[in-house]
């Protein structure tokens, strides 16, 4: 005995040509109406029983969903092949060389994947709360159709192949996005709305910077490990994440550094400024909002209001963050959620760490100290070749070598330096100018805070005192 719906398939071809006869004029005319409609209907709740649906929301549980956001940028391309969507959704930013096209709410976009025929469709929903002041966001969700014979093949291989096409998208495109955080009054904005992004147009490379070539050499090799260490952490059972510590003098290159760091992975940049965030579960909340091939930054760490792990003193008005919070953030359920992602961490003072807790700094959390330092003759000949394209032994290298030794000059005021003229000679005359300076400026400096210490511990003749005298005269 047949079932209905085997008799249904068997009939399926006859039903085809019976629509396709039907719905011919003149053939159309001859039927009547109530007939025409039947075997119509009939036909459409075959052809619609076939179907399955699979809707992939935009966020799930505070983070935006790996498949949707894969598929944003899969649909992207689809829809320049596609002949069925006739709206888009069209976006420019400023940097950005071209606009990009999305699919638009309710359009249908159609893909073929080994002979699976798949509808994708952005829909959204409305939350409904329209008469609050900040409403929640509407949900938008992709709708996937194709034929429910296929729903494994969709699931294991389809999706699969989505996300990876996505990953290839990503790696293709040149422009790397700049995050920064999207707060008002000190508190952070609902789901969906952290972060506001610009492309980062900043040219920087490790071979333009300067710095010593082993430590670039070796920060280099260590990045390009992690990327291809995917098995490994997995293996070993540990998040794929690695984090550095940059540190040295304003001027030294420490975002220069994070711009190239970027531009040879080809990851997004999130700066993070912690003083924003006004509770523990906000912060995790955001940064589980953190795609995954990022890198995190939190500059200036020692500015942040972070004291030792239970020592926290909570501001009930506005910090509120604590160093537990951004461990517990870093460690547990933010560590499972992202992939591939890198935290750096930036300092002009390296020993004002001190006043934070190790624990933020051990291997784990922090994997490599990266010092960026005063210019050095090597450094300072990098630049020479970088700004003036000079590559040569000059006769004014052995006086900068010599004046080095005596001023402490940053890359940055080399390379303000060079920016002024193209011309060689002259540029390296206007370092030599500059650099005496400097040395005359720092030598009267130390001149003043010796006399000072001298007439701190003259005014009394407790040997204490006049040490703690000093220690104040030293320190101001
Ligand atoms: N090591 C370097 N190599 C090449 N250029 C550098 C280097 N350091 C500084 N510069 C130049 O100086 C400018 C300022 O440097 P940068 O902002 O990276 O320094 P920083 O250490 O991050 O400073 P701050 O701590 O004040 O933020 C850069 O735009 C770059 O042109």
């Amino acid at each position: 005995m047949f079932t209905l719906m085997e008799v249904l398939k068997l009939l399926a071809p006859w039903f085809t040509a019976a629509v396709v006869v039907v719905l011919t004029p003149m053939v159309k005319d001859l039927i009547p109406q109530a007939v025409s409609s039947y075997l119509f209907s009939i036909y459409q709740d075959y052809f619609y029983s076939r179907l399955t649906y699979i809707n992939i929301e935009e966020y799930g549980d505070f983070t935006r969903d790996q498949i949707y956001e894969a598929a944003t940028i899969y649909l992207r391309q689809k829809i320049n092949d596609s002949p069925k969507p006739k709206r888009f959704r069209c976006k420019k930013a400023i940097k950005q060389d071209k606009p990009i096209c999305d699919i638009a709410n309710e359009e249908e976009v159609i893909d073929n994947f080994r002979d699976i025929r798949l509808g994708w469709k952005l829909r959204v929903e409305g939350t409904g709360h329209y008469g609050q002041l900040q409403p929640p966001p509407d949900k938008n969700f992709f709708e996937l159709t194709f034929d429910k014979r296929f729903k494994k093949d969709v699931v294991e291989s389809y999706i699969p192949y989505v996300i990876a096409r996505a990953e290839e998208i990503i790696r293709e495109e040149k422009g790397i996005k700049l995050y920064s955080p999207n707060c008002s009054h000190g508190k952070a904005l609902p789901t969906g709305q952290e972060w506001s992004c610009t492309i980062l147009e900043h040219p920087a490379t490790f071979d333009k910077l300067a710095m010593s070539p082993e430590r670039k050499r070796s920060l280099k090799d260590d990045l390009d490990r992690f990327v291809t260490r995917k098995e490994w952490y997995k293996k070993v059972g540990r998040a794929w994440k690695r984090g550095y510590l940059i540190y040295g003098p304003p001027g030294t290159g420490k975002s220069t550094l994070i711009a190239a760091m970027a531009n040879h992975l080809n990851f997004d940049i999130y700066f993070f400024d912690i003083s924003n965030v006004t509770s523990d579960s906000v912060l995790r909340q955001i940064l589980l909002t953190i795609s995954n091939r990022s890198m995190i930054v939190f500059e200036d760490i020692d500015c942040a209001q972070l004291g030792k792990r239970g020592e926290e003193k909570k501001d009930p008005y506005y910090h509120q963050y604590t160093l537990s919070g951004l461990l517990n953030a870093m460690d547990g359920l933010w560590s499972s959620c992202g992939e591939e992602q890198i935290i750096v961490f930036t300092t002009n003072h390296k020993d004002l760490l001190d006043r934070l807790d190790p624990a933020l700094f051990r291997p784990g959390r922090i994997d490599m100290h990266v010092p960026m330092s005063y210019c050095t003759m090597d450094e300072f000949k990098m630049l020479a070749s970088t700004y003036l394209d000079f590559n040569e032994d000059h006769r004014l290298y052995g006086q900068i070598e010599g004046l080095f030794a005596n001023a402490r000059v940053t890359p940055a005021e080399i390379a303000e330096e060079f920016s002024r003229t193209e011309d060689a000679d002259a540029a390296l005359e206007a370092v030599v100018e500059y650099l005496k300076q400097k040395k005359i400026a720092e030598e009267s400096s130390r001149t003043e805070e010796q006399k000072k210490i001298a007439e701190e511990s003259s005014r009394t003749e407790d040997p204490d005192a006049a040490l703690e005298a000093v220690v104040i005269a030293e320190e101001s």
